[in-house]
């Protein structure tokens, strides 16, 4: 079976430390998977991995079965895969939908040797820019902020900006960097609806989150790392009752 995604004994060395130590993982299209572990477990490091932010030392990660490691970053918007980051990566000077067409004409044809000549592809492809950033905007329910620069809204806000961008490059797999960190709960439920409603569209993720009520909610799967290791994997109830993942997150006593 060919998985959407699959690391096959992805291996990171840092000096003397192994941040990720032989992991397997895969994922299905239409899944919803999180990464999770204590501190220092080799999470981030194995999402930068993925999204080729970094290499590993050994072992590879496949994406609709072909090789996505060695790919440049560029690249990885026009395969179909667009991610998040633990510390908000928006342009603040920028407007709130400038910030989503910068994410729809990634992924649009135009390079500059075509918009240099003002070709008629890029007139079309303006208007379809213009389009899709209006329909992310209004499912992300930005559309009241459209104009506002993106520095002055809320932390909330930027988390709902950024997460619009990714989706404007309209992926197949979606990488999030702990999408809840610093929302209210009320913030998390509505960042939770947003990713279950584009589940039921086809979409899949994959992502690293400390807050583990989210996680039990929205996983299909959960991966556990602990020491660069996958220590566990299954359903959210098949992880809450696993004494090894108990062990590493509460310590011996709690087993
Ligand atoms: N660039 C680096 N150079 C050296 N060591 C690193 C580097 N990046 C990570 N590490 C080490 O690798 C290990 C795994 O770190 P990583 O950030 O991947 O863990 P994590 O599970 O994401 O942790 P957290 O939940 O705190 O974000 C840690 O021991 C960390 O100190």
């Amino acid at each position: 079976m060919t998985y959407l995604l699959e690391g096959k004994q992805v291996t990171k060395k840092f000096g003397g430390i192994t941040a990720v130590d032989g992991v397997d993982f895969h994922l299905k299209q239409g899944e919803i998977v999180a990464i999770i572990g204590p501190n220092g477990a080799g999470k981030t490091t194995l999402f930068n991995i993925i999204s080729c932010f970094l290499p590993p030392t050994s072992g590879e990660v496949l994406y609709k079965g072909e090789r996505l490691t060695g790919r440049k970053i560029f690249e990885l918007a026009r395969l179909g895969i667009s991610r998040t980051f633990q510390n908000l990566q928006i342009f603040n000077n920028m407007t709130v939908l400038e910030n989503i067409m910068m994410g729809v004409h990634i992924k649009l044809r135009t390079n500059v040797f075509s918009a240099g000549f003002r070709l008629p592809v890029v007139k079309r492809d303006e208007e379809l820019a213009y389009k899709q950033a209006l329909d992310v905007l209004e499912m992300m329910e930005l559309k009241p902020f459209i104009n506002e620069k993106a520095g002055n809204l809320s932390y909330g806000l930027q988390k709902q900006l950024e997460f619009a961008r990714a989706m404007a490059y309209d992926p197949t797999l979606i990488l999030l960097d702990e999408p809840m960190a610093g929302l209210n709960d009320a913030e998390t439920n509505q960042m939770a609806g947003y990713i279950k409603e584009l589940k039921k569209k086809g979409r899949s993720f994959l992502f690293v989150e400390h807050k583990m009520a989210t996680v039990m909610e929205l996983a299909d799967r959960i991966i556990v790392m602990d020491f660069g290791k996958k220590i566990a994997e299954g359903t959210p109830d098949e992880i809450a009752r696993n004494e090894q993942v108990i062990r590493a997150y509460l310590g011996e006593e709690a087993v």
